[in-house]
């Protein structure tokens, strides 16, 4: 497939007047084509060919929905190596973990296939009349529509499973929304394959051409225009904080607000509980580096706090922490503005009260991050908020704390999480069960005798949780249920059977619906 560099408007491409290139993340240097920016006519053409095809796509046979997001799945796994080259080098992630991220983006798919074919998460229910009751008892029946067109905007850390085909574009589908993605101005080709990829699968499918858009820019004014479109009903969205709350308070200032799905910081305490401590410091401290230098340490869910009790086995740790550090190669970042940012967060890092380099990684030259591992005490954490920022890359911080009941004061002042971690033994548990409490309430993901980078996309998954790891704690951008931030509930009240949706009416074609309170297949 060849790049030209233009946007996908509902299967149109089109050319634009201002320009930006890709650029090559080991190097830093503009390669290749120039990609056309979207102009704010781009955007209302793209949200308005979404609104006049979202009642199309929507009351499509779920059987169609499904074999479309399988065509897409189908079509990206035969861009074959021409996408895992080009996101290599807008990326600079490896080719192994790039052919694992397409592995998981067209699983992701089909799994959205499956559960659209299943259609539990249509939530049927049918509350049957009684008109001997006082006051008589209506006919009601209920099931989940999608909220209209929703805006992505792909993440830079995993082109492929969060960006133009990723997790919130696959459950908008699912729901039956149409989707307009702002693509990642850090890896604009492999967005444009990708776009190809759903554009045919939208012809083929013979769905309306708005189904799907692609818009590319560089400028805040892009995601801006297109959050604020009256025609965009939600919003998916994986990047910083800066920009999921600004896009919050575009969505909020509307005339009709909407929701604003943000995924933006978290720093993934991890808790070394003492028994498990004593058995196995150096084990932990291998993982834990691993674990933090990880693709450059840019993953959402990278270990950017570890809690332990002062003493020996924790100095163990911390010296077998400091040795597996020394050869942790340099590795590329994904832009030179993150590679800056990560820089400059580490030195702000290193500047506050009380925070104590314990080693660094091999010398990084040019875009390529350098790992390191800060030690505090608990007392001086506590004292300044500021140990909380999110450093986005391979760097993390050792909070040593004088006993569990200051583990447990530190876990209780953090702000939402996505993830919270334990390491532990048997011994530990009666001491785990005291924090359970505590870290329900932090985080979306509980992980036990694990690290937490590397999610799984499955039905029970979590990704999210309390502000600011995301902006609605009540959901989830991976897994199946990522589904549900893309539907309402509809209510029928004594609706006539032939304007009832077929899912709800008395033939019930095979889904579970829930018939006067109790499950019924
Ligand atoms: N926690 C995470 O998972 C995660 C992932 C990626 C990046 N980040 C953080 O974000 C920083 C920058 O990286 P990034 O470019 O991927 O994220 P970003 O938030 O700057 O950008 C993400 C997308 O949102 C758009 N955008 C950003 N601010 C906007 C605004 N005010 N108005 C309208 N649109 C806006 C951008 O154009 C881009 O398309 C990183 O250094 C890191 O700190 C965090
Ligand atoms: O960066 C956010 C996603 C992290 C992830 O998907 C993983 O750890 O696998």
């Amino acid at each position: 497939m060849t790049i030209t560099g233009e946007n996908f408007i509902a299967g149109e491409r089109r050319k634009g007047t201002s320009t930006f290139q890709a650029r090559d993340a080991q190097s830093g240097e503009a390669f290749g084509e120039s990609f056309a920016a979207a102009s704010a006519q781009d955007v209302s053409d793209a949200c308005a060919a979404a609104a006049d095809a979202q009642n199309d796509f929507s009351s499509r046979p779920l059987a169609e929905r499904a074999a479309f997001l399988r065509l897409v799945a189908d079509k990206i796994d035969a861009l074959g190596d021409t996408l895992t080259q080009r996101a290599m080098k807008e990326s600079g992630l490896p080719e192994a973990r790039l052919n694992g991220e397409r592995g998981r983006t067209v699983g992701q798919l089909r799994l959205f296939a499956a559960e659209v074919e299943n259609g539990g998460w249509q939530q049927l229910r049918i509350d049957h009349a009684d008109a001997d009751r006082t006051p008589p008892k209506p006919d009601l029946r209920l099931r989940m529509i999608p909220l209209g067109p929703v805006a992505v905007f792909g993440a830079s850390n995993f082109p492929l499973a969060f960006s133009v085909a990723g997790g919130d574009t696959a459950s908008a589908f699912a729901a039956g929304c149409c989707v307009v993605v702002k693509g990642h101005p850090a890896h604009p080709g492999t967005s444009e394959l990708v776009a190809q990829a759903i554009t045919e699968a939208v012809a083929e499918a013979g769905l309306p051409a708005g189904t799907f858009s692609l818009l590319n820019g560089t400028e805040n004014s892009l995601g801006e225009a297109l959050v604020t479109d009256p025609r965009i009903a939600a919003v998916g969205f994986t990047g910083s904080r800066g920009g999921g709350l600004a896009l919050m308070q575009h969505a909020a200032a509307r005339d009709v607000p909407i929701p604003v799905y943000a995924e933006m910081s978290s720093i993934n305490p991890v808790t070394l509980m003492p028994a498990r401590l004593a058995d196995a410091a150096e084990d932990l401290a291998k993982a834990y580096v691993g674990s933090l230098s990880l693709g450059a340490g840019q993953f959402c869910t990278n270990p950017g706090i570890v809690l332990a009790v002062k003493g020996d086995a924790l100095d163990r740790f911390l010296a077998a922490a400091k040795e597996e550090l020394k050869s942790v190669g340099g590795q590329t970042m994904l832009t030179t503005g993150i590679h800056k940012a990560y820089t400059e967060g580490a030195s702000r890092l290193a500047q506050r009260t009380g925070a104590e380099l314990l080693g660094m990684g091999e010398e990084a030259p040019g875009t390529c991050g350098q790992a390191q591992v800060f030690t505090v005490s608990a007392d001086a954490f506590l004292a300044d908020k500021g140990f909380e920022e999110e450093v986005f890359g391979p760097s993390s911080i050792v909070i040593q704390c004088e006993d569990l009941a200051q583990v447990k004061q530190v876990l209780s002042g953090l702000e939402g999480q996505l993830t919270t971690t334990l390491h532990m033994n048997e011994a530990d548990h009666e001491d785990a069960a005291m924090l359970m409490p505590v870290l329900e309430q932090l985080a979306g993901r509980i992980i036990a005798n694990s690290w937490p980078t590397g999610v799984d996309v499955t039905h029970a998954m979590v990704h999210g949780g309390p502000f600011p790891a995301t902006s609605d704690g009540r959901s989830t951008s991976v897994g199946t249920l990522a589904i549900e931030r893309f539907l309402r509930p509809v209510s029928y009240q004594d609706m006539p059977e032939s304007l009832l949706p077929s899912a709800l009416r008395s033939e019930n074609p095979g889904y579970l619906v829930r018939v006067d309170g109790d499950y019924r297949a």
